[in-house]
């Protein structure tokens, strides 16, 4: 963090490359009043802040007093923002406006700041004239010049007569003022059909601030698209690091700065918020090609270690929900194959799918209940992956660890599910063997994937810090229709598809009535053959979920399968997908145990990538179904 401070006049001192590019954040991305957003983004490690003006006329301090606050943590403030409404009006308007920039400069001059935004006019009033523009936007620029301020003007994509970014450019480049240059703001270019492209033809030094902010692909009015659905870069579905590149390309050296309005962030923990904008912008950062842009002391992270697996997942258990995964795992063909050393905990294992039992987890839990407590991904070097993680801002996990006990990294990720990183299989070592082996009938394999249903307002959070954390790619995003509410859900992966995550949320839980699993979290085990599984569960004694007809009368009409396969899969209560690839996906499911989890089975024939999102409205409303009918 830096301790430099803008000093109005001479400009900011230039810091050495070796630090690497400045990272800001607006004060309007972060719930609170100035005094929280202030620690927020100190806490988080950025080196300074936009200070939206909101903040400011609402905090008792004055604007000396911000100042020192910012400095006090290590924060400078790199822009005052917004000015609104400004060029090319009548020539009465003008005087009025200049007197009221003035003001905003001496309150800038208090503050330090030495750039203020300017964003293009939404004044019913302003006239679509060009010149007339460039040429108040100048004025504007000599009287900021005289006090050592610059003056970045953005296109707000919703502008009255000025709407891209080009268009701000023309208008910058014909004012020819060296106090006047341009704001780019990733939203306003990657929002519009005016391409990025253009940007190289930006004279060097003309850009003066650079905002980043992502949104998903909506098809809305753009004003309320950028207003309440912006998200920190890498939670949506814009190119930034495309576009970052064609910024530094110019020579930009200033911040890169997160600009992210958005309803759910503006009502959450600003602590917690800014870690997450900064791991977004650390994982930015690493994404860019250092060689294709000017020496802008671009910073990397260790690189994501290959993974090759899901180690284990643990559920917490305890004397009523332990009992009840037990027989679900037996009824599944799994053995108790392991005890700890140390701590009441099982292994149960079934070749190479392992699930661990903790009754000792110490996180509250309502009594009676299970919760996928922790989860164990294999890495090429569990070291790196931790060091990797805590760049990332990613809690490390103190562990207690008894003798001849294995050493496994862990952190934490944001609904507080422990990760581990293990390299091979000796974590296997903290386990005396019980004596019981599986039979193998069930024929499950591995752990296919893990499905984690997150709350609403952490669903994004959570997605970038699996990606990021663990370098994973993301594989599919899906909203459905479900009988609880809508879901989303989006599903991240290796490579080589060794390891799966498939988050979901219900988009909105509100309400008093919710009859739905709240937060369900499942583990899937692949089979190469999963009628020869279903009916080994049948033999065990294990109990699947029942499935309605009605639903395999669907599936004639929508696939056309041969009347036997669809017997056979009513049989066992096997659903079915196919994607557009031909791709197909057979799985089924148990009930839900300890009031929230429950195990999946699944056989992919043909590259099906998905988790079989098409078939969750199925699955929520037999889990009911089950629940309504044995309670
Ligand atoms: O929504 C707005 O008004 C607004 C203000 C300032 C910005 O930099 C911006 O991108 C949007
Ligand atoms: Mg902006």
């Amino acid at each position: 963090m830096s301790s430099s401070r803008a000093s109005v006049g001479t400009g900011r001192p230039p810091r050495p490359a070796s630090t690497g590019l400045r990272r800001s954040m607006a004060t309007v991305c972060v719930s609170g009043t100035l005094d929280d957003k202030i620690a927020a983004a100190a806490g988080a490690g950025f080196d300074g802040i936009e200070l939206f003006e909101n903040d400011l006329v609402v905090t008792p301090w004055t604007p000396a007093e911000v100042r020192a606050r910012c400095a006090d943590v290590g924060l400078t403030i790199d822009l005052y923002q917004p000015f609104r409404d400004f060029e090319a009006v009548p020539p009465a308007a003008l005087t009025a406006n200049l007197a009221r920039a003035e003001h905003k400069f001496d309150v800038m001059a208090e503050l330090g700041v030495d750039t203020m935004l300017v964003c293009s006019s939404v004044a019913p009033t302003a006239i679509d004239d060009d010149e007339l523009a460039a040429e108040q936007l100048a004025l504007l620029a000599d009287r900021a010049h005289a006090r050592g301020i610059r003056i970045a003007y953005e296109a707000l994509a919703w502008g009255r007569h000025v709407s891209t970014w080009d268009h701000s450019w023309r208008i910058v480049a014909r004012a020819d003022h060296p106090a006047l240059g341009l704001c780019l703001d990733s939203f306003h270019v990657l929002s519009r059909e005016v391409g990025p492209a253009g940007i190289a033809e930006i004279t060097p030094g003309k850009i003066f601030f650079l905002q980043l902010a992502d949104a998903p692909r909506l098809s809305m009015d753009v004003l309320q698209w950028s207003r309440h659905h912006r998200l920190f870069p890498g939670q949506g579905s814009f190119d930034l690091t495309d576009f970052v590149h064609r910024v530094l390309a110019t020579g930009y050296t200033g911040p890169l700065s997160l600009e992210v309005f958005n309803d759910v962030f503006r009502q959450a923990d600003p602590a917690r918020a800014a870690v997450d904008a900064m791991r977004s912008l650390v994982t930015l950062e690493d994404s860019l090609r250092p060689s294709e842009v000017p020496a802008t002391g671009v910073r990397r992270l260790p690189a994501a270690p290959p993974l090759s697996g899901h180690a284990f997942s643990e559920f917490a258990v305890d004397g009523e929900s332990g009992p009840a995964l037990r027989a679900a795992l037996r009824g599944l063909g799994f053995a108790h194959t392991g005890q700890h050393r140390s701590k009441p905990v099982e292994l149960w294992e079934q070749a190479a799918c392992r699930v661990v039992l903790n009754s000792a987890v110490t996180r509250p839990q309502t009594p009676g209940t299970a919760a996928v407590s922790a989860f164990a991904l294999t890495t090429a070097d569990p070291h790196r992956s931790r060091v990797r993680a805590e760049a990332l801002l990613a809690p490390v996990l103190p562990r207690v660890r008894g003798a001849r006990e294995s050493d496994l990294a862990a952190v934490a990720a944001p609904d507080g599910t422990s990760v581990f990183f293990s390299r091979d299989d000796d974590w296997r070592a903290d386990f005396l063997p019980t004596g019981e082996e599986f039979s193998g009938a069930a024929g499950l394999t591995v752990t296919d994937h893990l499905g984690l249903a997150q709350p609403f307002d952490h669903f994004d959070e959570a997605g970038l810090f699996y990606r990021s954390v663990l370098g994973l790619a993301r594989l599919t995003t899906e909203e459905y229709a479900a009988p609880f509410g809508l879901m989303r859900s989006r599903a991240f992966t290796t490579p080589d598809r060794t390891v799966r995550l498939a988050l979901t949320a219900a988009l909105l839980r509100r309400g008093e009535w919710a009859p739905a699993v709240v937060d369900p979290q499942h583990v899937a085990f692949a089979t190469a053959d999963i009628f020869g599984t279903a009916s080994a569960v049948d033999r065990l004694g294990g109990t699947t979920l029942p499935v309605p007809d009605n639903y395999y009368a669907d599936l004639v009409a929508r696939f056309a399968l041969p009347t036997d396969l669809v017997e056979r899969l009513r049989r066992y209560g096997i659903l079915y997908d196919r994607d557009q690839h031909g791709g197909e996906l057979l799985h089924l499911y148990t009930p839900v145990y300890g009031g929230r989890v429950f195990f999946e089975i699944v056989q992919r024939i043909g590259g099906y990538d998905g988790c079989g999102e098409a078939n969750a409205p199925v699955r929520m409303a037999a889990h009911r179904h089950l629940r309504l009918s044995t309670s």
